[in-house]
């Protein structure tokens, strides 16, 4: 579950306008939400408070039953590992293969090598990457890079998944695969948020929507 309560959010100190002003809403546990809005709205400032990169300016926001005001500061790593994230720019380490870029919040978890192994190759073959997973980040076309990041943003099968323009350059067909792939992991029980412009995406796949304008929440439903 992810409650807002009248949050208000304002980048660096002193008196600079909040981007986000009297943001309340709720989204039940295991529900779908488009994100929507244009240019400027707020969404990704949205996202980044859903996904603990940011914290609020005033208001409480809770994520996964958890308020943040009141969680202590050893247990947010732990609560940071139960979302996923798919950045708007996918946020590959160029160095690594597709491989160890989809490995490494598993890595960072801590988990064994063999039961990763297992996991990071389902992941790649849901995601129709098997054939690449020795490929460098750079020797991919932009449709395969969003969906390794998106392996990556799963593979811990996070309870909530928070997804940025996941399919801002891709042409329709690997658009619809993305959003397939986002729609599976909500049937499977995950909370899943999906920021877009792709208004056509948005009508071939109703679901509730919160929709932001000018750092406001304008409708939620
Ligand atoms: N790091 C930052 N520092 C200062 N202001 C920021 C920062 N990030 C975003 N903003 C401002 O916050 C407002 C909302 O931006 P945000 O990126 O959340 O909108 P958005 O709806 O996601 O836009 P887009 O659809 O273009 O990604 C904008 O006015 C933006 O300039």
């Amino acid at each position: 579950m992810v409650r807002f309560d009248d949050v208000g959010l304002r980048y660096g100190s002193g008196p600079a306008p909040e981007v986000l002003r009297d943001v309340s809403f709720t989204l039940p546990q295991g529900s779908f939400h488009w994100l929507l809005g244009p240019s400027g709205a707020g969404k990704s400032s949205l996202l980044g408070l859903m996904h603990l990169a940011l914290r609020p300016s005033r208001g409480e926001v809770e994520v996964l039953g958890q308020p943040l005001s009141r969680l202590r500061r050893g247990a947010l790593p732990g609560l940071r590992r139960r979302i996923g994230v798919v950045y708007q720019d996918f946020r590959l380490l160029p160095h690594l293969t597709v491989f160890d870029n989809v490995a490494l919040p598993m890595r960072i978890a801590g988990r064994a090598e063999a039961q990763l192994r297992a996991d990071v190759a389902e992941m790649l073959r849901w995601t129709g990457l098997d054939g690449k997973a020795g490929a460098l980040p750079a020797t991919l076309s932009g449709g395969e890079q969003q969906r390794v990041a998106l392996a990556r943003a799963v593979v811990t099968r996070p309870a909530l998944l928070v997804a940025d323009e996941p399919t801002g350059n891709l042409d329709g067909a690997q658009a619809r695969r993305v959003l397939a792939l986002l729609r599976e992991m909500h049937r499977l029980g995950t909370t899943v948020v999906v920021a877009t412009h792709a208004e056509g995406l948005v009508a071939e796949h109703p679901a509730p929507a919160l929709r932001m304008s000018e750092g406001q929440l304008v409708a939620h439903g």
